[in-house]
């Protein structure tokens, strides 16, 4: 008998490369969409919220429902870091699309999380985005939370490379860095994938092409809003290609075996200029005294991926019509 579908919960900036994530999530068979919730990053919360609707009506699925997250950080600092400047000022490639016609459910993000995590017991996994702000509020919302919840699958973190902020710090964690290091000290199942191996998945001039003529309605729809993340990996990495970052975590929580991973406790700084940086701790020495890495749960950060196979699959579930 077929295993049960994986139930997902998507917490996303829509964001080019969170759309493509959804449509791949939403084409895989392995796992079940049960809610999209939304967060600042990519754009502004009430953007992610209009463009998560909008997603869901492009692929028809608008029975899933919709949940919109934090409009500020765990600290509730109000001064966000959006990235316009990647995904274009409406997120989705600057097109303009009208305005969708459904609605956010009442819940906040950080309750459905609760709510669904309590529901199904070890069930749930959430792939994670954007900054980590829901997910935290979910964790000091509901002690049980990290208990309840499968597993967090995150995209976020920069282990021994350059960030894409600065040279310290990737954008998500960057982003909430205090509400990242809450949910990797938090002891639920985490697997972080960073931009030290999101860089190596590459989606080329080429794959674009290929992608273009096909006339699945997730294909035609993509090559509309590619234009701006393309331009913008062109100029800011001289790259003839864009980073599959998003689509890349999402396989990662469809299919494990596409990535390896290393273990150890990640603690996040949260001030100063290297503000957004992961610091693994991979319990290769025994330190002589207590540091803020002692006695903090592990969690798994992927090392390597599979790349090729990720770029396939994402071409194959992306031109299925
Ligand atoms: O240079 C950048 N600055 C800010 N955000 C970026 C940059 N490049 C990509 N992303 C966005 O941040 C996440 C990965 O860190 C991805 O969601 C990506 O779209």
């Amino acid at each position: 008998m077929a295993a049960q579908p994986k139930k997902i919960i998507i917490d996303t900036d829509p964001g080019i490369d969170d759309a493509m994530a959804i449509f791949v999530a939403l084409r895989s068979p392995e796992v079940e969409v049960i809610g999209l919730t939304t967060i600042y990053g990519n754009v502004y919360t009430t953007l992610a919220t209009r463009n998560a609707l909008h997603l869901l009506e492009v692929a028809g699925r608008t029975d899933i429902p919709v949940a919109e997250g934090s409009h500020v950080s765990i600290t509730n600092n109000a001064k966000l870091r959006i990235a316009g400047f990647v995904h274009g000022t409406d997120g989705l490639g600057n097109q303009n699309f009208p305005p969708p016609k459904g609605k956010p459910i009442e819940q906040s993000a950080a309750d459905f999380l609760i709510e669904q995590a309590k529901l199904h017991p070890g069930k749930v996994t959430v792939v994670a985005l954007g900054p980590l702000t829901n997910i935290a509020l979910a964790i000091q919302g509901d002690p049980a939370f990290s208990k309840n919840i499968g597993q967090i699958v995150l995209l976020g973190g920069a282990f021994l490379v350059n960030g894409n902020v600065n040279p310290a710090s990737e954008a998500n964690i960057f982003g909430d860095p205090d509400a990242a290091d809450i949910v990797f000290t938090s002891g639920a199942d985490v697997v972080a994938v960073g931009i030290n191996v999101t860089h190596q998945v590459v989606f080329t001039d080429a794959d674009r092409e290929k992608l273009s003529r096909s006339d699945g309605k997730f294909a035609q729809y993509l090559c509309k809003i590619l234009d701006v993340y393309f331009s913008y990996h062109h100029d800011a990495y001289n790259i003839k290609g864009v980073y599959l970052h998003d689509p890349a975590t999402m396989l990662a929580a469809v299919d494990p075996s596409l990535m390896t991973y290393t273990e150890g406790v990640v603690r996040v700084q949260t001030s100063g200029i290297t503000k957004g940086l992961t610091i693994l701790y991979n319990k290769q020495k025994r330190f002589g005294e207590v540091t803020e890495w002692t006695d903090k749960p592990t969690v798994k950060v992927a090392v390597t991926a599979d790349a090729p196979a990720l770029v396939e699959l994402v071409m194959e579930r992306l031109m299925d019509s």
